[in-house]
């Protein structure tokens, strides 16, 4: 049993039915080549433009009929394994070494060959790596004379098949950002790392890559596991090819550096900014799945509450409030941990989601649903080491800017702001409208418009893209709390999400 590649089997196979055509009777040693020519992007065919000799002109020069008849098939793999055992420690030939046995087959054939400018002996100049090359300086656009030709031509195959699966797995997810997520940032961010590939593989001669193809060699074309076909949602689709798509560049890294640390480098980023992605489209698929029918968000601080903060919570959650956030500038934390204790206990009886502005630790130490964090506050980063993984983090901003960093920094909802004055805080910048206008068509991360919103404006905020409010004054100064939110939650619920 010979263990060829499926190039060469497709070249005998190739060669026998051109001697059919032909009706030559035998299988002639022209056949063969004319066979391993006959793909343009082949090993024979780069090869010989590699070496200067024009493929169309050999298949229109070449009369296959008139060359010498081939021996046994079995004795041209014979040959071919033993130079192939000889110059790469390889008893599985491929198309470059059944060429050399064939050429070799015949003096006459040779000779033929030759005038047509290609000999066994060039063609192995190029292949093989010999003392008296090594010394020679490359070429820039040298493809197969390198000082270790086959492991650049293997490292290539391994880079040729990893750009593509890479490629492959960010179509799929820029798909998923774009028609699942319905997520112009992250689409246009998976866009730019699939450009950035494209980039990358430009680094490399084009030469290279297409000399190491045979895909039909690969023996993990076939070998598939049960797994790969299933799938249980779109979010699932997307953890599976951001998982290919990193273990592609993570190739690519590797094998990428046989060519040079440049090229390295340049995956390495890459796989980093897939990690980022990851985050970002993972985590967006849980928040947005979290806060699905959050709508109605109430900031409370207790001074400013003109009732009691237990009963203001209990009278806007009745109203529809969906998640409450304990907004405490300035209490001291011996005050601060056991009120919070307390609105954990409360938000947990009225059903309703818990954040915590500004503190992980008092987040974590209440066991609430989240923290809130603005641009001056501790970053999302340092939020989740003390919260880990679950918890919501919310991230305030005031601009597009600062929206895109947050998706990509992991947040899972956003506050944007402020909207209007505010009588909560004092600020001397306003985005306004236009900010929410733009937030809400850049991202499909949960927002929640916020600053001075209450039932008199809540219809230009709607009108103005936004889903989801958050409120303080409006419900912590409301006479009736209760009727304040359904106010709200009834404006927002008129505006499908
Ligand atoms: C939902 C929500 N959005 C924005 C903010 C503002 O946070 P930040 O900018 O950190 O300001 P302070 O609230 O900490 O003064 C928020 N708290 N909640
Ligand atoms: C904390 C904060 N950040 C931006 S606006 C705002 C206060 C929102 O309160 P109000 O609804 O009373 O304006
Ligand atoms: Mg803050």
């Amino acid at each position: 049993m010979h263990q060829t590649s499926p190039g060469v089997e497709r070249a005998v196979a190739g060669a026998r039915d051109r001697a059919e055509q032909a009706g030559a009777g035998a299988v002639r040693l022209g056949h063969y080549v004319l066979a391993l020519l006959e793909e343009d992007e082949g090993r024979p065919a780069v090869l010989l433009e590699h070496i200067g000799v024009s493929v169309p002109a050999v298949r229109g020069a070449l009369r296959a009929g008139e060359t010498p008849v081939a021996p046994d098939v079995a004795v041209l793999f014979n040959a071919a394994r033993a130079w192939s055992i000889a110059h790469r420690h390889d008893p599985e030939f491929l198309t470059d070494a059944f060429l050399i046995a064939v050429l070799r087959a015949s003096d006459a054939f040779r000779a033929s060959c030759a005038a047509l400018g290609f000999t066994p002996e060039r063609l192995e100049s190029v292949l093989i790596k010999s003392e008296s090359r090594a010394a020679e300086p490359v070429s820039e656009v040298t493809v197969f004379a390198i000082t270790e030709p086959t492991a650049e031509v293997d490292a290539a195959r391994v880079l040729d098949a990893s750009f593509n699966r890479a490629r492959e797995a960010a179509r799929v997810l820029e798909d998923y950002a774009r028609f699942v997520l319905d997520d112009r940032f992250l689409t246009q961010e998976v866009k730019e790392l699939r450009h950035g590939l494209a980039a990358a593989a430009q680094k490399l001669p084009p030469r290279v890559l297409v000399a190491s193809r045979e895909t039909l060699r690969d023996v993990g074309t076939t070998a598939t596991a049960a797994s790969e076909y299933e799938r249980a949602s779109p979010a699932h689709v997307a953890v599976v090819n951001l998982k290919r798509l990193q273990e592609s560049l993570r190739s690519l890294e590797e094998f990428g550096k046989v060519f040079g640390p440049d090229l390295g480098r340049t995956l390495e980023a890459l796989r980093y900014r897939a990690y980022t992605l990851e985050r970002a489209l993972t985590i967006g698929a849980g928040s947005r799945e979290r806060l699905a029918t959050a709508r109605l968000y109430v900031l409370l601080t207790r001074a400013q509450c003109v009732a009691s903060l237990d009963w203001t919570l209990r009278e806007a959650a009745r109203g529809g409030a969906d998640v409450f956030q304990l907004r405490e500038k300035g209490m001291p934390d011996r005050e601060l941990l056991p009120l919070a204790r307390d609105v954990r206990a409360w938000t947990r009886e009225a059903g309703v989601l818990f954040i915590v502005n500004d503190r992980p630790d008092i987040a974590r130490l209440c066991d609430a649903d989240g923290v809130h964090l603005g641009q001056d506050d501790i970053t999302v980063k340092d939020a989740r080491r003390v919260l880990g993984p679950d918890p919501l983090i919310g991230v305030s901003t005031h601009s597009v800017e600062q929206v895109r960093q947050a998706v990509l920094d992991g947040a899972d909802y956003i506050g944007i702001g402020p909207t209007f004055p505010s009588k909560t805080k004092a600020f001397d910048r306003f985005p306004g409208l236009d900010f929410v206008r733009a937030a809400t068509a850049e991202t499909a991360l949960p927002t929640f418009a916020l600053g001075g919103i209450g039932a008199r404006n809540i219809a230009e905020v709607i009108a103005a893209g936004a889903r989801r409010v958050a409120v303080s004054a409006a419900i912590s100064t409301a006479d009736d709390p209760e009727r304040a939110a359904q106010v709200l939650k009834a404006a927002l619920t008129h505006s499908p999400l």
